[in-house]
């Protein structure tokens, strides 16, 4: 794994100070969400506890949580933490982020933490690692979710999505694109590439960039925000090759082309065009150059640090080259871009007197209408007064200021987002292929629930589709459950925990729900966002469970409150109508209808005049097409195997290493993952095969399954449960496996624990015994060896000075040369008898001698 290991898993995790997890629980705190504390006294239900911080406090057992044992620090898959909650959640995050494992599972979810560095987790290196390997076997990582999804198709022969969900910042693009890499590498065509024609891979790759420099822009939250939503369709043949690949887009942020906030910038590529412009170029467009010289552009910043626009522009017409635009093309989007400028710069005034607005300076309108393919007048003209049907005739109407400028506005917005549909489909020719296409894996990168301190259509309109997401998620895991409790005859009585959301469904998309009352108001001509308000009241205070009225001390004005599965959300009824009904002024409609740019006059090709609109007609409000749009995508999904992914922002300074406990909670909260821990309390999350809990558990009742003698898997887990005597609703028995609710396992790994610290200590016991004795046996031969040494030290220092013995040591010697002196003379003797020596005879004589 290289670079890559300690950031997926590491080897020797470490584990500090090995805690008794009983004596200590969590307790909440404002800035750091929970903190650590030893439980030093029980009373009752109440605790002393010493904080971490050194405070000591009294607080009750019910707003502790349980501590899990340091066994599962860090663990990969949070689902298996003896105690589910809050608190071991957010820490596991925690502990694994700062150690810079990103991706962590929570049952059915992967959860990624956005690491705000480069993380050397998505080389090809890696991508092989993970090839063919099931999810269990490897680190959690995007790749594993990406290519089980990839062999489950395969092998089940079923299409699957991939659902990435998240704040603004929290990664999904970065994830999205992760995905994409994943299966151009493992599923690529193969094809070779020339300079003339892209493989099909490489296309697909580099629809993102594309996507990104129309559609993606900077926001307070992230330099690179994605300000809509998209639904991307790899297509697969039979053996798995790549076969095309197509694109949905969803809700494309309009207001931002028309105004951003001081700290934010319109989308990318007005920067980048402007920047690259050169003389031909700028002639061409009869641009300036300079962002400040436009009003669309000069509220927000101009440049983001580190990003060199120009470069990028280079990057997106790469991107276009890849994807075969033709010149034309490529001259239709700038043309758009720069005229969408243009426009914003034309000044109109009031005449004094009159409900009429004029202009008295052309130029900008010239140009706006030059690179539009429209004539000026007829462009001025509609602008300051339209035609409109009124009955069976067409009359001019007069505009005035506002109005005038209110359509220049709605116009703006409307072509930049007709024109990123156009993009969007055009991508999607590059990427239809002759291929036949048996699967597909769908990945859905789209902006997560939003709780703000105003929320207005916007939010209703993501929080409606993340409710429904939601649904969607709660629903499969209830059939996967469903599933493997059926296939191991569990007695449960089944709950769809989909049907937990369909109450707040209901009140959004039902008939007389929020959205068709909007739908109501939004054509009856007196209706206003006041006249909504009271509808919505009428129908819904005191009828409907989630639908409540702000208390009135409530700080942020709003008007209404949904209590969605995230929290209750507070919605501030300002300008709803008019955004739902998005209107346009229908002449200059007309006029870009007939522009002489084949590509602009079919951009508005579907547009219904508003006088034309008759009931059970096309024409759809903006919430009808989100609907329908949605409804479409949930079709999708239900054919597809799901896989979730939730990316989390840690911090809102975007810098790595920091966790901001409150922030990562809420998140926590709105994307489902605890919600999807609660319904995991509510089954039996816990499940072991027999073999193994009668190997893990049989330490508790050590009578309970008799020695020597065999006894099948489930009648040995029936025969330990009952000696463990737990509660009949605590566990069920299937086929296999014995399941047990949250928590029951926890008490049996403590029981477990506690039975093996006696044993241990026992047989520590014993082994300290067994030494000791050794030991002190040892010591006493060393103590009978001393006094023998002693005894004779003794003897000597005694004998040393008596007279005998010094006459014996002296004689004693002389002994021994009266001897030599015979022995020598015997040698002689021998030497002189003849000269018929052996050779070991010599040397022996020698040595004696010697
Ligand atoms: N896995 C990652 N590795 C390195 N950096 C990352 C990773 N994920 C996110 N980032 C950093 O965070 C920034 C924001 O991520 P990204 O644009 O994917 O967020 P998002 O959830 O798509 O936000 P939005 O909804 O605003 O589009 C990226 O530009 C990148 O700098």
């Amino acid at each position: 794994m290289d670079d890559a290991e300690g950031f997926l898993r590491q080897k020797s995790q470490a584990v500090t100070e090995s805690i008794d997890s009983k004596k200590w629980v969590w307790i909440e705190d404002k800035a750091e969400g929970y903190l650590s504390a030893k439980i030093l006294e029980v009373n009752g239900e109440t605790l002393s506890v010493e904080v971490n911080t050194g405070q000591r406090l009294t607080v009750k057992r019910d707003l502790t949580q349980q501590m899990n044992p340091t066994k599962y620090d860090k663990a990969e898959d949070m689902a298996a933490l003896t105690y589910l909650n809050e608190a071991g959640v957010l820490n596991n995050l925690k502990q694994r982020y700062f150690s810079g494992m990103i991706y962590t599972y929570s049952g059915l979810f992967c959860v990624a933490v956005n690491p705000y560095r480069r993380l050397p987790i998505y080389t090809d290196k890696v991508v092989e690692m993970y090839k063919g390997k099931r999810r269990a076997e490897m680190p959690p990582h995007i790749f594993s979710i990406t290519d089980n999804a990839y062999n489950e198709m395969l092998q089940e022969r079923e299409n699957q999505s991939i659902l990435i969900t998240g704040e603004s910042g929290a990664g999904k693009t970065e994830n999205t694109k992760k995905v994409i890499q994943y299966v151009a590498t493992v599923a690529g065509t193969g094809e070779t590439k020339s300079e003339k024609k892209q493989n099909l891979e490489d296309q697909i790759v580099q629809a993102n960039p594309l996507m990104e420099a129309f559609g993606n822009a900077k926001t307070i939250r992230n330099n690179n925000s994605s300000r809509f939503g998209k639904f991307i369709r790899v297509h697969f043949g039979l053996h798995g090759k790549i076969a095309g690949a197509d694109v949905e887009s969803y809700l494309l942020e309009k207001s931002r082309v028309v105004s951003q906030t001081s700290e934010e910038r319109n989308y990318h590529v007005f920067y980048q065009i402007l920047t690259a412009a050169d003389d031909q170029m700028k002639e061409k467009y009869l641009v300036t150059g300079k962002p400040e010289d436009y009003k669309f552009l000069s509220e927000g910043v101009a440049r983001i640090d580190a990003v060199d626009d120009e470069e990028e522009w280079h990057a997106t017409c790469d991107s276009m080259k890849t994807l075969r635009f033709t010149d034309e093309e490529r001259g239709f989007l700038i043309k758009v871009v720069m005229a969408i400028l243009h426009f914003g710069n034309v000044k109109f005034k009031q005449r004094p007197r009159e409900e009429q607005a004029e202009c008295p300076d052309t130029a900008d309108a010239e140009k706006v209408a030059f690179l539009l393919g429209i004539q000026v007048a007829d462009l001025v003209r509609s602008l300051l007064r339209p035609r409109i049907r009124v009955g069976h005739e067409y009359v001019q109407q007069g505009r005035n200021y506002e109005q005038v400028v209110s359509s220049v506005a709605a116009l703006s917005k409307s072509l930049y987002d007709r024109m990123f549909k156009w993009l969007i489909a055009r991508i999607n020719k590059t990427l239809e292929t002759k291929f036949s296409k048996n699967y597909f894996i769908g990945v859905l990168d789209i902006a997560g629930f939003e709780i703000f301190q105003v929320n207005l259509f916007e939010q209703l309109s993501i929080n409606y589709t993340n409710e429904k997401l939601q649904q969607f998620f709660n629903h499969h895991m209830f059939i996967l459950e469903q599933e493997e409790y059926k296939k191991e005859n569990i007695d449960w009585e089944f709950i769809d925990f989909g049907h937990d959301l369909q109450p707040c469904i209901d009140l959004i998309e039902k008939k007389l729900g929020i959205l068709s009352i909007l739908d109501e108001e939004s054509i009856y001509p007196k209706a206003s966002d006041k006249t909504f308000i009271e509808k919505l009241k009428k129908n819904h205070d005191g009828k409907s469970p989630k639908f409540k009225l702000p208390k009135m001390s409530s700080k942020n004005k709003a008007h209404f409150e949904i209590e969605h599965y995230a929290g209750t959300v507070g919605y501030t009824v300002m300008g709803w109508l008019e955004k739902n009904k998005d209107p346009l002024n229908d002449s200059v409609v007309d006029l870009l209808r007939k522009s002489t740019d084949p590509i602009i006059a079919s951009l508005f090709a579907d547009h219904q005049p508003e006088g034309s609109r008759k009931k059970g007609s096309q024409f759809l409000t903006v919430s009808q097409l989100h609907k329908e749009q949605l409804e479409k995508l949930m079709v999708n999904l239900r054919n597809t195997t799901p896989h979730f992914v939730r990316c989390i922002i840690p911090n809102e300074k975007k810098k790595p290493g920091i966790i901001e406990a409150n922030l990562v909670l809420h998140q926590l909260r709105c994307n489902g993952v605890l919600e999807g821990i609660r319904i995991c309390r509510k089954g039996f999350p816990n499940r072991i095969i027999f073999s193994e809990f009668k190997q893990r558990y049989a330490i508790l009742a050590p009578g309970a399954i008799p020695s020597g003698m065999f006894m099948d898997g489930r009648k040995a887990a029936a025969k330990l449960v009952d000696a463990l005597q737990l509660e009949p609703n605590e566990f069920r028995m299937g086929t296999t496996k014995v399941f047990f609710r949250a928590g029951v396992i926890g008490r049996l790994e403590e029981s477990r624990d506690e039975k093996l610290y006696a044993i241990l200590s026992k047989f520590q016991a014993r082994m300290r015994g067994f030494l000791m004795r050794k030991t002190f046996q040892k010591m006493q031969e060393q103590r009978s060896g001393l006094q023998i040494i002693q005894r004779n030290v003794r003897k000597y220092i005694v004998l040393r000075n008596w007279q005998w013995w010094r006459l014996f040591t002296k004689v004693k010697p002389l002994l021994n040369v009266a001897r030599s002196d015979e022995e020598l003379k015997h040698m002689q003797e021998e030497v002189n008898a003849g000269p018929n020596y052996s050779e070991g005879n010599l040397t022996s004589s020698i040595l004696i001698n010697l």
